[in-house]
């Protein structure tokens, strides 16, 4: 862990609990927690007509940041954006159907990637970096900002199917029957990757989060070389320009052994849990080493009563003492009733 020393009281909890230090409270947000379960989320995406209107119009960007932190006064704000804005800023053509998820134009082969571009696309990354530092400047002090990015993994599999799939068989198989092209597409994920979060870090970020989101369909070799590899030279291209960058890693359905190894090889200042994570175990081989955030069921969230307060119980006694981020383990789902939010805030704050 970090020296505490220049980094302790006035900051944001959420910051201090990345530093390694262990807040007078919990800090807590939510994974999605702009999104179809808020009426004015709802009501603006209407008027903007698409999601990557809301994304790439940094007014909209900022505002749909706000609405959950002016609503529960969150400990975070994460920017909203989406992970798939780094291959469509890469030239990957990128739209988003109702009830079906993204559909991207896909890049199966390296002659698919050769055809891509090399670097981020300028007109495509500025709106996002103008919407940090709109959000940054709307945001209370004590509130935290996070940037994020897709993991090269997670984004790849989405590159190389064109969608999202079950279990990213396309992908896997990709790795095996083409590693060359495979490894290529990994190393140009994080090049731009690094690049996209030094920029949010420049704008404003005051911390970012690598999502993995399919790290759980890797055996432990292939978790090894696709997610924290890639991850830890994302990590170390980073913080050579942003010596200080506080980063968070979420591989969901990661093992007590790969977030384990994952925290030792990248350095990471916090790992995201997801709700199925051994706590204890994860407490024991990781509360000394980094933050550690999460990790509700969404599905206790929607389920409210008792199911909420026994699970949000047994997580904070769990975490009491430790360096904790209270979060979902993973996104809050558009059917997810408000007054179980309040209910879930409302027993962290105590
Ligand atoms: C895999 C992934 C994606 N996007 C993301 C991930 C990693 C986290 C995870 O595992 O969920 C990350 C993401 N996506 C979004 C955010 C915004 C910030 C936040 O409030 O958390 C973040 C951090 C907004 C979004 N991203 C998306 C929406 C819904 C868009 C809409 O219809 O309004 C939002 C609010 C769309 C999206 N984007 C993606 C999918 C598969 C989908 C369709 C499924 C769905 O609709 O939930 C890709």
């Amino acid at each position: 862990m970090k020296a505490p020393a220049d980094r302790g009281d006035g900051q944001p909890i959420l910051l201090q609990a990345l530093d390694g230090h262990v807040p007078d409270r919990t800090p807590i947000w939510m994974m999605r927690q702009a999104g179809r379960y808020l009426p004015e989320y709802r009501e603006l995406r209407a008027r903007a007509g698409d999601f990557l209107t809301l994304c790439y119009t940094p007014d909209f960007a900022v505002e749909v940041t706000l609405q959950p932190i002016r609503r529960f006064g969150f400990d975070a704000a994460i920017l909203f954006s989406d992970i798939l804005v780094v291959p469509h800023a890469l030239g990957c053509d990128l739209t988003f159907e109702a009830g079906e998820g993204p559909r991207l134009s896909p890049v199966p082969d390296l002659a698919a990637l050769k055809a891509l571009r090399g670097d981020l696309d300028a007109d495509k990354v500025d709106r996002v970096l103008e919407a940090v530092s709109g959000i940054r400047a709307k945001l209370p002090r004590e509130t935290a900002l996070l940037g994020f990015c897709g993991a090269p993994w997670t984004v790849a599999t989405y590159m190389v199917a064109g969608r999202g799939t079950p279990d990213q068989a396309p992908a896997r198989l990709a790795s095996l029957t083409d590693p060359a092209f495979f490894e290529a597409l990994i190393d140009r994920l994080v090049e731009a990757s690094a690049r996209y979060l030094v920029g949010q870090l420049r704008a404003g970020a005051d911390a970012v989060q690598i999502f993995d989101s399919w790290a759980g369909v890797l055996d432990p070799e292939a978790f090894r070389r696709w997610s924290i590899e890639p991850i830890r030279q994302i990590v170390a291209l980073v913080r050579a320009e942003v010596p200080d960058a506080r980063i968070i890693a979420f591989p969901k359905g990661a093992t007590l052994a790969g977030l384990t190894e994952l925290v030792a090889r990248t350095g990471v200042n916090g790992v995201g849990l997801d709700w199925t994570a051994d706590r204890r175990g994860v407490r024991y081989a990781l509360g000394a080493k980094c933050a550690l955030q999460g990790n509700l069921d969404p599905l206790a969230l929607i389920a409210g009563g008792t199911a909420l307060e026994e699970a949000v119980g047994a997580l904070m006694q769990d975490f009491r003492g430790a360096a904790h981020i209270f979060n979902l383990g993973h996104g809050i789902r558009p059917e997810t009733p408000i007054a179980h939010v309040e209910k879930m805030i409302a027993l962290v704050r105590g």
